[in-house]
């Protein structure tokens, strides 16, 4: 039994955690998807808005650029019809120019210049621009020198502002910058170079890292075919673009201060032309965005990777905040599940230990046939079971409504007053259980004795009873049982008085036998010897055989009757008492203070003999009479026995038949002075 249960909550109790685990591998399972989910949006999200970003920021290029380009072919538009430009003409040119742009830093006129007029165009230059030498870098360490001999010089001729211009510089020297602009010259439209150090008058190698943009400037209108192109070129005008002006522009417009940008020109090698961190990106990154941007014809590729401080970083919070409400809502259902169980299998096992304790009590109230009964004293009413009314022959339907009165209508009237007496016993404190017994009106009118017990139950707030609760046991039979044998011990007690009576007393006459003559003499002595005197008479009816001769035997019986009867009513004190001791022979044992008092006595009995007057043909008297002996003691010795007593009285009895009959001889015995012997007397 207790196997099958343990292994029960053993199975319970895997169930509840199989439950449990259940629920919180879904609740984790569901955070784990739902954190995914928004994850992946979020990451969505960070995309479109770093392509979004990405968008602007090349859509800002773009713009920066059409600007640029747009300046530069109305300039080289202008050079054309004005091929001699002056150096104010260009400088007020520039400056409306630069003011437009925000991007372009720099713009210069470079015009092609061949070798053979190298000489007269200084000079020219000269003169507007004092001390102006066509010259070339001189190494990378700074420094400009005369430029080497080459069939054609670019060299730059005015520029705007002049202060950071490389003014007289030869870009022939360099056939990197020379290289976009001559595919400019031969396309007819403005192209940007490669990204290389800025040159700056006393400044080269100061390491500003720039492009230009180079538009090409023809004799007249734009020619048609390469060829003329070349034919007609008179120089270019060129803007020169500082890559971190260009970029900072473009992250400005692009709100990008939360991304890194990296630019590289996709021309030939991949090259960092831009770092907004000032190194190349390390490694790559998922989330990098990559966009390709045409600048003045040149593939670049900016791409973008988001800082760990980027607006998408609070997007990413979502999905870990949603993860963690998620698994913070899992475990405390899981918890609170748990709980719930548990309290669940507690009272199921509460209830369990209920059920098991009512169906044991019902067992034991069904073992023991008890009638209960519940008490609400303030309700008057009493719950009694089905047993309870069937002691009494009745249902409880035929009952209801069972009230306190109910059993009072049904209690006998006798027992009514001690039961409520016990029951205020207990209600008072008195007795620690309530407990009576009384009897109530069975159905078919006979009585049922009933044991209740019972104890109270609730209290009030004073401590006075509401309710008290306990059982009715019918006990009609142990009472008959206890009824039976009580009269049975009255019984036996009766036949035990006769049995000893019966040992000790005569049959015919009723006077004490001669076994219970020494027993009773032998306690008269044991007073005696407090200091009472003590007297023993003996009496035998004269001529009895006549009489029984005459009479018949039965007579004679009656005679023995009368004659017992009428000493037994002489008799003065209890502890008088009268003896059978043979056939018609009969002894009296009585205190009497006096031997005067003694004989008094005795002659009494002979008088009362006499008035009975029972005829007797055979004696001389014609009536029934006795001869008496009487021995009486002073102040008997401790030598006194019953023996020595019923010799002495004998002999006093031989002495009034030999005094002639009906008297009484009497021998007296004082202390100290021995026997003396009275004659006997006739009686009057
Ligand atoms: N009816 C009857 N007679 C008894 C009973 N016991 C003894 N007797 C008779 O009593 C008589 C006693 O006779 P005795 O001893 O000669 O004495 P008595 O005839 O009375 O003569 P005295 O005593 O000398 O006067 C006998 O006849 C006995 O049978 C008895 O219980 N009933």
């Amino acid at each position: 039994m207790n196997n099958r249960r343990a292994r029960e909550r053993i199975w319970q109790l895997v169930a509840d955690a199989s439950l449990v685990v259940l629920l919180l591998v879904v609740g984790l399972a569901g955070s784990v998807t739902a954190y995914r989910a928004l994850a992946l949006r979020a990451a969505d999200q960070q995309r479109e808005l770093l392509s979004a970003m990405g968008q602007s920021i090349v859509g800002a290029f773009d713009l920066q650029q059409v600007r640029a380009i747009e300046a530069l072919q109305v300039t080289a538009q202008m050079l054309s019809t004005q091929p001699n430009l002056t150096r104010d003409q260009f400088r007020r040119y520039g400056a409306s120019l630069l003011g437009e742009s925000s991007t372009m830093t720099l713009l210069e006129w470079q015009p092609v210049v061949p070798r053979a007029q190298l000489a007269a165009f200084e000079q020219r230059a000269a003169q507007e621009q004092p001390g102006y030498r066509v010259v070339e870098p001189a190494g990378e360490d700074g420094g400009f020198t005369a430029p080497q001999p080459r069939d054609v010089y670019v060299p730059v001729l005015y520029s705007w502002p002049e202060s950071g211009a490389a003014l007289g510089v030869d870009m022939a020297f360099d056939p990197r910058r020379m290289r976009s602009k001559l595919l400019a010259r031969d396309a007819g439209a403005p192209l940007a170079s490669e990204t290389f150090a800025l040159i700056r008058r006393g400044q080269i190698g100061a390491q500003t890292q720039g492009f230009a943009v180079s538009a090409p400037v023809y004799r007249g209108s734009r020619p048609l075919g390469v060829e003329a192109r070349r034919a007609a070129l008179v120089g270019y005008i060129a803007g020169i673009i500082e890559v971190p002006e260009l970029m900072r522009e473009a992250s400005l417009r692009a709100n990008a201060n939360e991304l890194d940008l990296f630019v590289y020109d996709r021309d030939g090698m991949q090259r960092l032309i831009y770092s907004s961190t000032g190194a190349a990106a390390t490694g790559s990154d998922e989330r990098d965005t990559v966009h390709s941007v045409d600048v003045g014809g040149r593939p670049w590729h900016l791409v973008l990777r988001p800082r760990p401080g980027f607006v998408g970083a609070g997007v990413d919070e979502l999905p870990l905040a949603a993860l963690g409400a998620g698994v913070l809502a899992t475990l405390l259902v899981g918890l609170a599940v748990a709980r719930s169980l548990v309290i669940r299998r507690r009272l199921e096992r509460a209830e369990a230990v209920l059920a098991e304790r009512t169906r044991h009590l019902t067992n034991v109230l069904d073992g023991t046939e008890a009638g209960t009964w519940d008490w609400y004293r303030d309700a008057e009413r009493l719950n009694v079971n089905e047993r309870w009314a069937q002691m009494l022959g009745r249902s409880k339907a035929e009952l209801e409504p069972v009230s306190h009165k109910t059993w009072e209508r049904l209690c006998h009237a006798g027992d009514l007053v001690e039961t409520l007496r016990q029951l205020q016993r207990h209600l008072d404190g008195l007795d620690e259980r309530y407990s009576a017994e009384f009897r109530m009106r069975h159905a078919d009118g006979h009585w049922v004795w009933i044991q209740s017990t019972g104890r109270v139950v609730e209290r009030d707030a004073e401590g006075r009873a509401t309710r008290l609760a306990g059982i009715h046991m019918d006990i009609s039979r142990r009472k008959a049982d206890e009824q039976r044998m009580h009269d049975d011990a009255r019984a036996l007690e009766a036949a035990n008085r006769q049995l000893r009576d019966l040992a000790i007393v005569d049959a015919l006459t009723g006077a004490f036998n001669r076994r219970h003559f020494n027993d009773v003499c032998l306690a008269a002595l044991v007073g005696a010897q407090r200091g009472q005197a003590v007297a023993l008479c003996m009496l035998d009816v004269d001529y009895f055989k006549a009489y029984n001769d005459h009479y018949g035997h039965q007579a004679g019986d009656v005679v023995l009757q009368k004659l017992a009867q009428t000493l037994k009513d002489g008799l003065r004190r209890s502890t008088d008492a009268l003896f059978r001791l043979g056939g018609e022979e009969f002894g009296i044992v009585f205190s009497a203070t006096s031997a005067e008092s003694a004989r008094q006595f005795v002659g009494q009995l002979s008088a009362a003999l006499h008035v009975q007057a029972m005829p007797h043909e055979q004696s001389p008297l014609r009536i029934v009479t006795a001869s008496f002996g009487l021995a009486w003691w002073a102040a008997p010795t401790s030598h006194l026995t019953p023996e020595t007593m019923y010799a002495q009285a004998d002999t006093a009895l031989y002495d009034a038949k030999r005094g002639g009959r009906d008297q009484i001889a009497i021998r007296c015995f004082l202390p100290g002075e021995g026997e003396q012997v009275e004659v006997p007397d006739t009686v009057r």
